[in-house]
């Protein structure tokens, strides 16, 4: 069962728990229509084709993410715009994201790139003095109108953190917890299965099938990221939103939830915010690279590795800056 993420039209949604973060809706904007250009004004336009050859810097990672067919548009992001009270994070982003694909938000620190993903899951709205203009489109579906209820949202748009975040709660009432919170089912047995299923599906449940009841925050880092993720997993996401999740794990963790993200492709829409370049060409068929809160390029995660069209990106991915 999908989560709907509207709320009905008196604003109540049975079985929907309060959100005590939820702000004023976000002020939108007159949008251009879905196709619409993005604006690179101010961009550099290199007089030739550009070639990762003719750089001096590193030779960028060879891009090894399984080669497929990349999906429909899942989610659209039109004009988006992200204020920090006075200042500006994020200037007029416009960025279709495909489902059934891994795509990755790169760039240096700083640049935007966790502001941009926290919109599609209105966490922004959590952050005080946090403003969005714009729109997000998800299968074409505003995500910031006044019927969307946000926690219902971010059933749908799970986020997995770069600390992973285990409730102090056993292993099973971690995974168990979002579905009981929206009353996806009134049975033990039924339950069981959501566990058992999530737990399978984020890679875990042959580590942990014995200690369900043992506290989750016992597991390893790797573990618990891939908790984590069960628990994203449980209340049936479409879409599942990871914000440098490998940067506290070591190199065999990271490259378990890398294996994990690529199984979960299959299914979801997936985007990654991650400092790494080698790891978004092992795992994303899509790239879009970010500078100073500007969406400098994107599309196919091979084409901006060997042939990107801007020279910001040329210099970032062959280690010029950031
Ligand atoms: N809660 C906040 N309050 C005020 N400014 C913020 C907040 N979060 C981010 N910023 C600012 O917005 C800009 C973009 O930050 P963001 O975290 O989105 O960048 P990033 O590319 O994800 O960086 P990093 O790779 O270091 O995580 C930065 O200048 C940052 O200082």
């Amino acid at each position: 069962m999908k989560l709907p993420f509207f709320r009905s039209p008196d604003g109540r949604e049975g079985g929907t728990p309060a959100d005590p973060t939820e702000a004023p809706r976000m002020g939108g904007q007159v949008l251009p229509g879905a196709d619409a250009p993005l604006d690179r004004r101010d961009e550099t336009v290199l007089p030739t084709e550009p070639a990762v050859s003719d750089a001096q810097g590193e030779v960028p990672p060879t891009v090894t993410a399984p080669a497929v067919p990349v999906g429909p548009t899942k989610i659209a992001a039109r004009d988006i715009s992200v204020f920090y009270g006075d200042k500006q994070a994020l200037y007029d982003v416009s960025l279709d994201i495909p489902d059934k694909t891994v795509t990755s938000f790169i760039g240096p620190s700083g640049c935007g790139k966790s502001t941009f993903l926290r919109c599609m899951n209105r966490m922004n709205d959590t952050i005080q003095g946090a403003r969005v203009t714009g729109q997000i489109l998800m299968d074409g579906d505003d995500i910031n109108a006044r019927s969307v209820d946000p926690v219902l949202l971010r059933a749908q748009v799970g986020m997995v953190f770069q600390k992973p975040n285990p409730f102090p709660k056993t292993i099973y009432e971690n995974v168990a917890y979002g579905p009981r919170i929206h009353g996806l089912t009134s049975s033990k047995s039924e339950m069981d299965g959501i566990v058992e299923v999530s737990l399978k599906r984020a890679g875990l449940w042959d580590e942990v099938a014995d200690r369900l009841h043992s506290a989750g925050t016992g597991l390893s880092g790797g573990q618990q990221q891939r908790l984590v993720i069960a628990r994203a997993i449980a209340v049936n996401p479409e879409v599942i939103l990871m914000d440098e999740p490998c940067s506290a794990l070591d190199p065999i963790a990271t490259a378990k939830i890398e294996e994990l993200i690529d199984e979960l492709r299959e299914q979801y829409c997936i985007v990654i915010v991650t400092h790494s370049m080698a790891q978004a060409a092992r795992v994303s068929q899509r790239t879009a690279f970010f500078h100073l809160g500007r969406l400098v390029e994107h599309g196919d995660t091979e084409e901006i590795f060997t042939n990107p069209r801007e020279r910001r990106t040329l210099d970032y991915i062959t280690g010029r800056f950031g």
